[in-house]
């Protein structure tokens, strides 16, 4: 039987990912400060948020089983693009990926005792050439809020998507190759 893991997530994506690998697991409710330090790097940005998730996480079921964090970046021009604050926020990010291509990096963490597994996984996301009337039409959907960048490939999103180099799922949320092998590693060890 496989060991029942926390998720330190509030997406429900991760949620149904983390499904999909048939992994057991309890959601965990972690409050992490999500602002970036001066003068980090996106990539050490990323991984340093998952591990922070993770090791919050493990804190609060008090060691009782690992616990998986992860997080996920689109990265332009060497800028960190997170959820949008309001719409003229959400303007400025589809104005810079429109007609461009941008990284989108996930990176998972899984804590346990003693020891923290770590993958990050990085795309590339080749995006459609966006009018101000669809800028304002997507908004109007609800679907960017939430969402790293201002869109969702798997959602309405999708459409602005000429050409992905990497990997959907991590896109989405949780790279379902590289969190397999993280919990089969896991698994091994205990
Ligand atoms: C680029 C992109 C991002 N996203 C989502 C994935 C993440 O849920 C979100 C990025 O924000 P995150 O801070 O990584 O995650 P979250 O706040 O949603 O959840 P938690 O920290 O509780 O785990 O954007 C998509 O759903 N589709 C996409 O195409």
């Amino acid at each position: 039987m496989k060991t029942t893991i926390g998720l330190a997530s509030a997406s429900p994506r991760r949620k149904e990912l983390l499904t999909v690998l048939q992994q057991p697991f309890e959601l965990v409710k972690v409050d992490v400060d999500e602002s970036l330090l001066p003068a980090e790097s996106p990539l050490v940005y990323v991984a340093r948020l998952a591990k922070c998730k993770a090791e919050a996480g493990f804190a609060a079921v008090s060691g009782r089983m690992p616990v998986l964090g992860a997080d996920t970046i689109v990265v332009v021009d060497h800028e960190v693009l997170g959820k949008p604050r309001d719409e003229a926020d959400f303007g400025w990010m589809m104005r810079q990926l429109s007609g461009r291509v941008h990284q989108v990096h996930t990176a998972v963490a899984i804590a346990s005792a003693g020891s923290v597994l770590q993958q990050l996984v990085s795309s590339k996301v080749h995006f459609a050439d966006l009018t101000e009337a669809m800028i304002a039409a997507y908004w109007q959907t609800g679907e960017p809020a939430d969402k790293a960048g201002g869109y969702g490939i798997q959602g309405i999103g999708g459409r602005y998507v000429r050409y992905l180099e990497g990997s959907y799922s991590a896109v989405v949320g949780l790279p379902l190759y590289e969190t397999d092998q993280l919990l089969q590693q896991l698994e091994a060890s205990l």
